[in-house]
């Protein structure tokens, strides 16, 4: 479990985590989520020990990050960009992480079968694709065997195949009982992997939701409608107190009314429909209605 209690990092004025409580809770994939400068990544590093909040308290398993007996065999974070050893083998790289953390060999070889990395873990890391270096930092995660991980860019760069093999590699761990927390980008990939959302906003929390249950709550039902005579429509539909917008080539995407009421205020104005599509908004759209709706700024003192 991660616990955040009151959690601020300010930076002169600006609040780049506002006063943040949020558990993550073990047994599912949580995305942690919210436009550029939301303050993800600070957040991460205050968890990791690496910033050190302003206020407040980051705690994994009921401690603080520095105040962890062995970090690697509580928590499990894929190395940043440069720290793999392009001139290592795989597995010696593996080997070399294990035993300077006091972890037996045979682990090793349980990393190298649970990341897949069996016919590549003699080859050096330089020679090694993209998704196989994912995976390699994966298997480094997972040495020490922990109850908390902790993925930042765990689905950037990856094709298909790749991440259909991280979101079943990161259920699999949650099912076991793991803390799986996820961000970076993105966004559609990541709202695929994650079964609860915390989103954040300017530094502050705006959801913490199981994704479906965000989904239903906020997804606004709209019906996609083409006919011959948008305009004249339009004027019917608002007139019944539907929200209509303009779509493409001609569409009308209208809320507030379901298909049956339109279909009734066409056929009784004497307009022809050619589609009338009930749509439901993506859980993108969700989160970006939650939030401001694209990249901003941190929140400064005083800011309302
Ligand atoms: N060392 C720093 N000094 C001053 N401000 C900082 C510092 N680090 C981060 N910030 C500010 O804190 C805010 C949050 O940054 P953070 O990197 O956590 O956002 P993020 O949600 O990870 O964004 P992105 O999606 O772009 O990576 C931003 O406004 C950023 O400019």
């Amino acid at each position: 479990m991660i616990e955040l209690h009151r959690l601020t990092k300010r930076y002169g004025p600006i609040l780049a985590v506002d006063d943040l409580t949020v558990t993550i809770r073990p047994g599912r994939v949580t995305g942690l989520i919210g436009p550029n400068g939301a303050g993800k990544t600070i957040t991460l590093r205050m968890i990791l020990g690496l910033t050190t909040p302003s206020r407040g308290t980051a705690r994994t398993g009921g401690r603080r990050f520095a105040d962890l007996p062995s970090p690697m065999r509580q928590v499990g974070a894929l190395p940043g960009p440069g720290t793999l050893h392009g001139g290592r083998r795989a597995y010696d790289q593996l080997l070399c992480a294990a035993r300077s953390n006091g972890i037996p060999r045979r682990r090793v070889d349980e990393v190298v079968r649970l990341a897949g990395l069996d016919r590549v873990a003699g080859r050096r890391v330089r020679t090694l694709s993209f998704g196989m270096c994912r995976r390699l930092g994966v298997a480094l995660s997972l040495l020490g065997d922990p109850s908390v991980l902790i993925y930042d860019d765990a689905v950037e760069g990856l094709d298909p195949a790749g991440l259909s093999w991280m979101r079943t590699l990161l259920w699999g761990l949650a099912r076991e009982g793991r803390t799986v927390l996820v961000t970076g980008r993105p966004l559609s990939e990541l709202t695929q992997l994650a079964d609860h959302l915390v989103v954040l906003d300017r530094g502050r929390l705006v959801a913490d939701r199981d994704a479906r249950d965000l989904e239903r709550e906020y997804a606004e039902r709209q019906v996609l409608v083409r006919c011959d005579d948008p305009g004249f429509l339009a004027g019917r539909l608002t007139g019944a107190c539907a929200g209509v917008r303009l779509g493409t080539g001609g569409a009308l995407l209208v809320s507030g009314l379901d298909a049956a009421e339109i279909h009734r205020l066409a056929v009784t104005g004497g307009i022809r429909l050619h589609e009338l599509t009930p749509q439901r908004s993506s859980l993108i759209e969700v989160c970006q209605k939650l939030t401001r709706n694209g990249p901003g700024q941190a929140a400064t003192e005083g800011a309302a």
